[in-house]
């Protein structure tokens, strides 16, 4: 039914398409002739029609007769064409009848706006005003139509004398500045009723008048179930109706919210059918709303009233969320748009601003917006604002102020008025000449001291320019250290040729290869012993100690053959408290420990599967979700739950922070694919796996068999990586890869070994500084010398070590409760190395003296600060940085309090659920 897209010619098109009229809806008709123009790259949907064969409906839509190629007519009424109604609902394009009338008296051979309901619009195009013109719209044969004047479908082609002006000068705006609408996707409802009642089946029938395709469910968990499937392949349900008669059958609440959380439906339009008596009393109904319904309705068995309702709905929620999501892909490219784009509102302060704007400038989104034209520009902008009062685009040269530069840059700047509300303009869309398509030339600008934050960009010198933080206590011990390191080259790129700029580049790649960095980070001394011990342990490798190794050394327990999928829950049981949380399952402050504690310590499989889920890794990885289920078991079976630290809760914790970072660098345009998530969530689940809870330097002492193995280099990780393909390639049922081709295996397998081996801390500041060369340059990444992958596998080594350590980055109760952990596993290890005369890798980290406030002091100052930093520049978290930073006052005000011990600190705390692992001390 109706037409599919097409988009309209060009205006110097003179051709209407052949064919006439063509059948619109039922009737068997021909499709209509459509027309294109992709000029302004945006999709319209143009059917041409003689206004002549228009009339009101009964109802009070326009009807539209059609004539068909062969003489024949037919005509489309309200209820059986879907695009009529549309055509007299279009509040752009006819208010009221009598502009209907307008439209369909006196003229010949106009062309109406025709729009599908719910769906897309569009377009009243033109008149022809000459005689002759009998043939139907599109026949261009029809002989006697003035020439030239049948110029295009589009209605720019009007002429300024036309007599119709009103009319058409809406309906120009209308093409001018389209409302960009999703093509005619055949809608689709979602009936979630516990029971198939009689008000279930009204309902039903109202969908189908309106030819929504309809499917009913009958619990939360087949909803939820089929949205997961449907956003796997892109068959979006557009509504979704509740019942929620009663609580008995189904919670309304709880499956609207569950469904605002399930990845993808923002947009979708959550309708919930209540009972009459509901709406004498509003709090049930807020509470709904409150969760994410777009509108409650009363339930009826009145199919004529439901049908209104249905249609109501269509129009005033479904049809918008349709405009909103497609108007996702128009933000999308003006963003990326290499092009300098800036919109004000009517009061000239900037609205909007793209990518290139915040280069252009120098600063971050957020400075930007809300500023006022004249901080942007040195020109008097008298001459705009008056043009823009008299409605007139501006044309020349204006001053930009760029951020950090004295003298201002003249540049070409086009300046379009647009009336958004009302007909005076009351925006201004700025879009500056470029010279060179955008990039070159803003590479070529001279570069000011401070780059924005908040843009890939900016990354570098947020993170190691003393001067830019030097007033910020908490990072000028960092940065003193930080900044004696070379991160950066000393030689720069300005007035130089394109060639040697690519030597210098090749130069500094080569520069920043591995092992350069390590040796410097030996130089590292902190003021404090406990903060040098630790930093010293994580960023030093083994070769230190391992002179003192002690031959007396027993064996650690390596992976345990028991520990199979048949131990764990066969079956996870459908705690609704256990959903519930999991519904927050991708928020910076998910509960983990409370996770922990009501799924008996099995957070991994929960969480895993729920977090799977919300990715589609089943789809991607073309895998029955039992497959992945076993996996996850194993998996966790496979972490110590003797660990106070590295146990499952900990791999749960990184992959939820994993999941957090995907999220948002989805919602950032920064697109991974299915793939990458994937792999992306499989190895921050597996990164520890069977981790013994001592350090790859105490295995190195004791002579531990992987040691050996490894020959001491990145024992811990080699062996997660390993072992995680060795449970995984080992048994059929836990083979998540398993349907995955040979290609596809081979570098999803490199994907993860890669990530888990990024955990290794002795690498740190070289996974860090290479991230920083490349995301923080003002190159764009894809012009520096590395390949597209090459960026991609820095962002990910970056994505899963900054979700490892994120725990000094969480809420603060979280972030006491992973000290605590970190440090009980450490003292531990002094323990044994005292009780069998091994090395002792952390002196300081003894239970009886240790200063946990100072531990923790040290490790965010030299290690987390600035790589949050970083990451927050790159994936605009800003919670990150704020928790982190309330985190660092606590500690520095526990030290100054003299609140040292474990038992000092965890006095002070409320219970964070029933964390305590079984077996920790
Ligand atoms: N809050 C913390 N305090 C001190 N060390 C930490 C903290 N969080 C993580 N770490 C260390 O950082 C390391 C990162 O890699 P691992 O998970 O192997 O081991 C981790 C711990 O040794």
């Amino acid at each position: 039914m109706g037409c599919s897209p097409s988009t309209l010619h060009n205006s110097s098109s003179t051709t209407e398409a052949p064919g006439g009229v063509g059948g619109v809806g039922g009737g068997g008709n021909a499709p209509l002739p459509l027309d294109g123009n992709e000029k302004d790259g945006s999709l319209l949907f143009c059917i041409k029609l003689r206004r002549s064969r228009m009339r009101s409906c009964s109802c009070g839509a326009v009807t539209l007769q059609n004539q068909n190629g062969d003489g024949s007519t037919g005509s489309a009424t309200c209820g059986d064409n879907i695009m009529c109604n549309q055509g007299l609902l279009n509040p752009m394009q006819t208010k009221n009848e009598s502009d209907y009338e307008k439209l369909s008296t006196g003229k010949k051979d106009s062309i109406v706006t025709v729009a599908a309901l719910g769906n897309f619009t569009h377009s009243v195009v033109r008149r022809a005003t000459g005689t002759g013109s009998t043939g139907t719209s599109g026949t261009s044969s029809s002989g006697g139509g003035r020439p030239g004047h049948r110029k295009s479908s589009l209605a720019l082609a009007l002429t300024p004398e036309d007599d119709s002006m009103d009319v058409y000068q809406r309906n120009l705006m209308d093409l001018k500045y389209p409302t960009v609408l999703p093509p005619n996707p055949q809608l689709k409802a979602l009936l979630v009723f516990h029971k198939s009642d009689s008000i279930c089946e009204v309902i039903t029938l109202a969908c189908q008048r309106h030819q929504l395709d309809v499917t009913l469910v009958k619990s939360k968990e087949e909803a939820l179930e089929t949205l997961h499937k449907s956003y796997a392949t892109a068959q979006c349900y557009h509504l979704i109706i509740i019942d929620a008669r009663s609580t008995k059958g189904l919670d309304a609440e709880h499956i609207a919210r569950a469904i605002r959380h399930t990845h993808g439906h923002h947009l979708t339009t959550i309708i919930t059918v209540c009972k009459k008596s509901f709406f004498e009393k509003d709090d049930a109904l807020i509470a709904l709303l409150d969760a994410g319904v777009n509108r409650c309705i009363a339930e009826t068995t009145n199919l004529a009233m439901c049908s209104v309702e249905m249609k109501q709905i269509l129009h005033s929620i479904i049809r918008p969320h349709n405009v909103m999501s497609t108007q996702q892909a128009l933000y999308t490219a003006l963003h990326r748009l290499k092009e300098v784009v800036l919109i004000t509102d009517d009061v000239y302060r900037i609205q909007y601003a793209n990518r290139a704007t915040e280069r252009l400038l120098n600063m971050r989104l957020d400075e930007i917006i809300s500023k006022p034209l004249a901080d942007i520009f040195h020109t008097d902008l008298s001459i705009i604002s008056e043009q823009g009062r008299s409605i007139k685009e501006f044309d020349g040269i204006l001053t930009v102020r760029r951020k950090g530069l004295q003298d201002g840059i003249p540049m070409h700047v086009r300046v379009v008025p647009v009336a958004c509300i009302g007909s005076a303009p009351t925006h201004l869309i700025f879009n500056f000449d470029v010279p060179g398509g955008g990039l070159d030339f803003i590479a070529t600008l001279p570069q000011p001291k401070e780059a924005p934050r908040g843009s890939l960009h900016s990354v570098r010198r947020c993170s190691f320019d003393v001067r830019s933080i030097a007033s910020d206590g908490l990072r000028r011990t960092s940065l003193a250290k930080l900044t004696s390191l070379p991160l950066e080259a000393p030689i720069t790129k300005e007035n130089c040729s394109a060639d040697e700029a690519r030597l210098i580049d090749k130069v500094l790649e080569f520069l920043k290869r591995e092992g350069l960095y390590s040796p410097q980070m030996k130089e590292i001394r902190t003021d404090d012993p406990t903060a040098t011990d630790l930093i010293g342990a994580l960023l030093t490798g083994p070769s230190v100690y391992s002179s003192r190794r002690s031959s007396n050394d027993s064996i650690i327990r390596t992976g345990n053959s028991t520990r199979t999928a048949t131990i764990v829950p066969a079956k996870m049981k459908a705690n609704p408290i256990i959903m519930e949380l999991l519904e927050e399952s991708l928020s910076w402050d998910f509960d983990i420990f409370k996770l922990e504690e009501i799924t008996d310590y099995h957070p991994l499989l929960y969480l895993g599967m729920e977090i799977f889920r919300r990715f589609d890794v089943f789809a991607t990885l073309n895998i029955d979700e039992n497959v992945c289920k076993a996996w996850l078991a194993v998996i966790e079976a496979h972490y110590h739950k003797s660990n106070t630290y590295h146990n499952s809760t900990h791999a749960a914790d990184v992959m939820q922070a994993t999941g957090a970072f995907i999220t948002q660098l989805i919602n950032k345009d920064m697109v991974m694919d299915r793939m990458d998530q994937a792999t992306a969530l499989i190895a921050a689940a597996a990164h520890d796996v069977d981790h013994p809870g001592r350090s790859s330097q105490f295995l190195c002492n004791s002579n531990n068999p992987l040691a050996v193995l490894y020959n001491d280099l990145t024992v811990l990780e080699s062996h997660h990586a390993a072992i995680t393909f060795k449970l995984t390639l080992g048994d059929d049922k836990i083979n998540i890869f398993k349907n995955l081709d040979k290609e596809t295996y081979k570098s999803a397998r490199s994907t993860i070994i890669d990530m888990i081996l990024a955990t290794e801390m002795t690498r740190h500041f070289e996974h860090l500084a290479k991230f920083v060369s490349v995301f923080g340059s003002e190159v764009e990444p894809r012009e520096l010398v590395q390949s597209e992958e090459e960026t991609s596998i820095l962002m990910r080594r970056m994505l899963i070590k900054v979700a490892d350590v994120s725990n000094p980055a969480r809420p603060m109760q979280y972030c006491i409760e992973w000290a605590r952990r970190i440090a009980e596993e450490y003292f531990m290890q002094t323990d044994e190395e005292k009780q069998r005369h091994l090395p002792i890798v952390m002196p300081m980290f003894d239970r009886a003296t240790c200063s946990i406030p100072k531990s923790q002091i040290g490790f965010i100052e030299y290690i987390i600060q600035d790589m949050m930093e970083a990451w927050d520049s790159f994936i605009d978290m800003p919670q990150l940085i704020t928790c982190m930073k309330i985190n660092y006052s606590q500690w520095k005000k526990y030290d100054e309090q003299g609140v040292n011990t474990l038992a000092d600190i965890m006095a002070k705390q409320p219970p964070v659920g029933n964390n305590k692992p079984s077996n920790s001390k």
